[in-house]
């Protein structure tokens, strides 16, 4: 499979899409590629970067372009973050493990899920890159208290609150495909869906080496008969909410971002709460259907922000193109998901190498035709954008 990735017929991301459409189960690779309800804001989040144009500077020699950036006083030697993706040891054994690993040779960082089917204390060791631990409250503040202490000993260098989460989106492919099934780890009710994993021989036997059943060891969940576990209510019974923001950096310590803002607002009361950093991000449409692209609100936040904390933005980032716009826009730096989930799913530890290479490779090539040789100069003069964005 890993041969696969490294063909020179992959020349982007989509390309990755269908290696991990053809080596996955439906339900698995559905898990990963669909959205919330009619799926619209799904699409938009990478249609938007369409309504965006780029003003080249021509005649201009780059002969070394610099990709560096910090974000929280932190080093990253690309304008990319891989961000947190629940479950990705379902798409390759260790998913987390590799993924950070591949981070960590690129020269980025990694953003560790709660819902990680890997211990936080593995994948932190794994890679020398600066790792971030996402925090849902899943199993309770309790349970949160003792992982913000593990993860602090592991050496996570910040906090992701993630706070567009208080019930899951409902996607509605994962309904019809049994993915709660799957990831409730009941045998019994996974039955009906078994035979979906039996005609992709090459995950089945690679997952079921990898210990098969998913499981989510930095979490306590309820588990019932079998080790039936259900992320729904648990979510719904530990909604994070400002007040928690208090005690989370008290606990914790450390340097702290909130992902999922949408509005200018709520920019400004994580800033009130001492919060490091914010990600604009709709949780790549999961979650609530028919929000704006976060590209095209990424101007209200930057502007609420006033420069006073760094500003991430996730959301249909498919192309380097994509990263030089949102950074254009005044991003500090972009978070990617499924552009290297696709990558992990197709080919593993080669695939997110891949994933990352297909960016990197095209953010030289936009900043040279640009004529642009520092991604820490670009800004607005650089794009025209839609005027009801600005
Ligand atoms: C399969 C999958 C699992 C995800 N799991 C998490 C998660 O556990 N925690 C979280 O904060 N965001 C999660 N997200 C959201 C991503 O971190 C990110 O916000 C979003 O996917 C960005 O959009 P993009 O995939 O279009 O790049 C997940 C996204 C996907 C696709
Ligand atoms: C209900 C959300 C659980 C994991 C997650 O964040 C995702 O799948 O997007």
């Amino acid at each position: 499979m890993g041969a696969n990735v490294s063909s020179t017929n992959v020349v982007n991301i989509s390309d990755l899409r269908l290696l991990a459409k053809k080596r996955l189960p439906q339900m698995v690779f559905d898990y990963i590629d669909s959205g919330a309800d009619r799926e619209q804001t799904l699409s938009q989040n990478c249609t938007a970067f369409k309504e965006i144009y780029f003003r080249p500077r021509c005649a201009v020699a780059t002969p070394s372009c610099d990709l560096n950036i910090s974000v929280l006083d932190q080093e990253f030697k690309l304008p990319f973050i891989l961000a947190p993706v629940g479950s990705s040891r379902m798409f390759y054994p260790k998913g987390e493990v590799v993924a950070a690993r591949e981070a960590g040779i690129a020269g980025t960082g990694y953003t560790l899920s709660t819902l990680s089917g890997c211990r936080l204390e593995e994948v932190k060791q794994a890679t020398n890159c600066p790792a971030w631990y996402q925090l849902y409250l899943l199993g309770g503040r309790d349970v949160a208290m003792q992982t913000i202490e593990r993860a602090k000993s592991a050496g996570f260098s910040a906090i992701v609150v993630t706070i567009d989460t208080p019930i899951s989106g409902l996607r509605e492919r994962d309904v019809r495909n049994g993915t709660k099934q799957l990831l409730s780890r009941n045998p019994i009710q996974m039955l009906p869906y078994i035979p979906q994993m039996l005609i992709k021989p090459c995950w089945l036997t690679q997952w079921l080496g990898d210990g098969g059943l998913m499981s989510f060891p930095n979490v306590e969940l309820e588990s019932g008969p079998m080790g039936y576990t259900e992320i729904g209510p648990a979510l719904e019974e530990s909604v994070v909410t400002w007040e928690d923001l208090n005690w989370i950096r008290e606990a914790w310590g450390g340097k702290i971002i909130v992902k999922g803002i949408h509005i200018g607002e709520d920019a400004r009361k994580a800033i009130d709460l001492g919060v490091d950093a914010v990600v604009v991000s709709n949780h790549g449409a999961r979650q609530l259907d028919s929000v704006a692209p976060t590209i095209q609100v990424l101007p209200e936040v930057v502007k609420a922000v006033n420069g006073e904390i760094d500003v991430l933005i996730d959301g249909g980032i498919r192309r380097g193109g994509d990263v030089v716009k949102a950074l254009c826009l005044g991003a500090k730096g972009v978070l990617i998901s499924r552009a290297y989930a696709y990558g992990l799913a197709a080919g593993g530890g080669p695939g997110v190498a891949k994933a990352i290479e297909i960016i990197k490779t095209d953010i030289l090539r936009t900043m040279k035709l640009l004529g642009c040789d520092s991604v820490k100069k670009l800004d607005r003069s650089f794009v025209t954008i839609p005027p009801s964005w600005a």
